[in-house]
């Protein structure tokens, strides 16, 4: 059983998740992987309207509960408004919509997908037109308080917040954010961040904690980056006798952030759960210490030069990370 941790919002959170970003899986494939996942202990899952798979882990749950594999009390689920969504009055029918595909009563946590608002760019990024110059996140937040005060969603955050943006947030909000999903992983630490999050307790959790490493990820994900190939990574992995992929993992684990890899094969899904029972070292902590900081997810998809809300990717990140984006 994966231990949790207490959210600021008093909800339990599993500290490994599984993510749903399907690149090339069909709907079917989803469902039954999830399940899967299920039966081999995954309790916390991410997925987002953005994704597709909203359905598919709907079904998935709804098999799970009625063969009485798990209860509804004992899953996590996260799903995310999209950037078409970010307005106050899009809110409750984009948060319906997710519950009606996830087939479930309440969500455990929603989370702003990004700090920006979008047109017409419905299940994909935008282009730079689509992007709209300003967006309401202090409407849209107190709409997303609204929707916990309903019943709706047991815990509301953000994902691809700066400390800066945070900062913003924390200024108007009744309810704080519990969670921040950023990408996090030896090689983009994210070390200010998660110290700005551990003062403010806001839970990070860890995209793309493998540094997506299918080819298909290009369209979002700077292949050039490779956690599972770091020679550092791959050392430490050697002296353990464990995956390049645990490694990874576990050191996100002993962070005190909640990596959310995505795996639709179920080798790879029970090994990157048997993570709970060592350690690493403070020579190995040391030499992760030294990896090359590179994001993979770069954002530019997300600035728009000429109207904003951010013209620059300065002004998208405001300078949290520990190098220059590439
Ligand atoms: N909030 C946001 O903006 C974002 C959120 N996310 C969330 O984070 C999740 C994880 O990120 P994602 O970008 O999918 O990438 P990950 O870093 O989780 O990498 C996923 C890839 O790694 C492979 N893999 C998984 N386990 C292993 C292993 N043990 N050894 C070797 N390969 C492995 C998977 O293949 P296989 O299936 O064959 O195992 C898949 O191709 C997403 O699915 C999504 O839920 C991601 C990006 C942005
Ligand atoms: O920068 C843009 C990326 O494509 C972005 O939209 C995705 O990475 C998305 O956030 C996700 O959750 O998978």
């Amino acid at each position: 059983m994966v231990r949790s941790v207490k959210l600021n919002s008093g909800s339990s959170l599993p500290i490994l998740g599984m993510g749903t970003v399907a690149l090339s899986e069909s709907q079917q494939q989803v469902k039954d992987a999830l399940l899967t996942a299920i039966q081999v202990g995954y309790r916390h899952f991410d997925t987002a309207m953005l994704y597709g798979t909203e359905g598919a882990l709907g079904d998935a749950l709804v098999e799970a509960f009625s063969t009485g594999l798990v209860k509804r009390e004992e899953i996590f689920v996260t799903t995310k408004l999209w950037i078409t969504d970010n307005h106050p009055a899009a809110v409750l029918p984009a948060l319906r919509t997710s519950l009606c595909k996830l087939k479930l009563d309440y969500v455990d946590l929603y989370l702003i997908h990004w700090p920006i608002a979008a047109k017409d760019c419905i299940m994909t990024v935008p282009t730079k037109d689509q992007i709209l110059p300003h967006v309401d996140l202090k409407g849209v937040w107190a709409e997303l308080e609204h929707c916990v005060e309903k019943g709706l969603i047991k815990s509301i955050g953000v994902s691809n917040f700066s400390s800066k943006k945070l900062e913003s947030l924390l200024s108007y909000a009744k309810i704080p954010p519990a969670v921040n999903q950023v990408e996090m992983h030896p090689c983009w630490q994210q070390k200010q961040l998660r110290e700005y999050c551990k003062n403010k307790g806001i839970q990070i959790t860890a995209y793309s904690p493998l540094t997506s490493p299918a080819p298909e990820a290009e369209v979002y994900f700077n292949q050039r980056i490779a956690v599972l190939k770091d020679p550092i990574i791959l050392a430490i992995a050697e002296q353990h006798a464990k995956s390049p992929a645990q490694i990874a993992l576990r050191w996100i684990i002993e962070t005190g952030c909640i990596p959310v890899p995505k795996s639709f094969n179920k080798s790879h899904m029970s090994e990157n759960l048997e993570i709970f029972d060592w350690e690493l070292t403070d020579e190995d902590r040391q030499k992760i210490s030294t990896i090359p900081q590179v994001r993979g997810t770069c954002g530019e998809f997300m600035v728009n030069e000429a109207t904003g809300p951010y013209r620059t990717l300065q002004e998208l990140w405001d300078d949290d990370g520990d190098s220059v984006a590439s």
